[in-house]
């Protein structure tokens, strides 16, 4: 990244203790508009609790969080929402029963006036032309906007979340999304649809930090690659500066940090 460049979320320096655990260790981290970052490291290495700081779950102990240059606390998700930052649990939080509309609209939905002339009565029809426009946006096709998405397979239904997330935090500016281990419980086909889209949503402007253990899809889909050892940055460069041995170096600690 270039020295004119502000990035859209920037920690230095922190820290993060968990009782006598040092979870993180003096963490610089940086993601700009339209660029996806991968995040990797063993088990235990601190990528959950990197997230969590960023996604406004945890207080750092130490250190400063900037959001496009600013600096800034965050209290509470909500507070890094509001921020433009949005964590995609692997989980889903997806609401099965409901369409695929339904749940792109979950918490911002679109009202109209009901038969007594009150507002109050969901526009359904609002809801999917918006749903659409978005999903049409972001270069999805997914089933039927009235598909429960209980209905959906697993890939189709990380694509809806990914893109609800995607509606969430694109606001004035691109935001950014956090993604925790968006494709690990997927095949070989569903991976390729998460992953198209994630590339997707960074050339819409969208920022992106992908935490994952799978390498191939780290050095397809990742601008520039950070690996994490027992709390500490060990690396941090363009995926086209770096191949897979090196990668599993710093990962299994094998190889010496590049920062030593
Ligand atoms: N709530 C907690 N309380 C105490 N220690 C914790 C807590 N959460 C994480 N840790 C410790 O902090 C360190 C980093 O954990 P973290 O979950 O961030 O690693 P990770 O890289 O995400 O691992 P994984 O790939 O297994 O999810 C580990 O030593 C872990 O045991």
């Amino acid at each position: 990244m270039t020295s004119t460049t502000t990035a859209a979320l920037e920690l230095r320096a922190v820290d993060m203790h968990y009782g006598f655990v040092r979870a993180l260790d003096s963490i610089d981290f940086q993601v700009s508009q339209g660029e996806v970052v991968g995040l990797l490291g063993d088990n235990g290495a601190g990528k959950s609790t990197l997230l969590k700081v960023m996604s406004g779950a945890h207080r750092p102990t130490s250190g400063t969080i900037l959001v496009n240059g600013h600096e800034t606390t965050f209290h509470s998700p909500s507070a890094a929402t509001a921020a433009g930052i949005q964590m995609v649990y692997q989980d889903l939080a997806l609401v099965d029963a409901q369409d695929i509309s339904t749940n792109l609209n979950l918490g911002r939905e679109i009202l109209r006036k009901g038969p007594l002339g009150w507002l109050g009565v969901v526009d359904t029809r609002a809801q999917r032309k918006r749903a659409e426009k978005e999903l049409d946006r972001l270069g999805v096709r997914t089933a039927a906007m009235t598909r429960p998405v209980e209905m959906l397979s697993g890939g189709q239904r990380q694509v809806v979340a990914l893109a609800r997330s995607a509606t969430r935090v694109t606001g004035e500016s691109n935001g950014v999304l956090l993604l925790d281990e968006p494709t690990a419980a997927l095949g070989y086909e569903q991976t390729q649809q998460v992953q198209a889209l994630i590339r997707r949503m960074a050339d819409h402007g969208i920022a992106i930090v992908l935490v994952t253990h799978n390498l191939p899809l780290a050095m397809d889909v990742c601008d520039r690659i950070a690996v994490l050892n027992r709390g500490r940055k060990v690396a941090d460069l363009p995926t086209a500066e770096t191949d897979n041995d090196q990668l599993v170096g710093w990962i299994t600690g094998a190889r010496a940090s590049m920062f030593a």
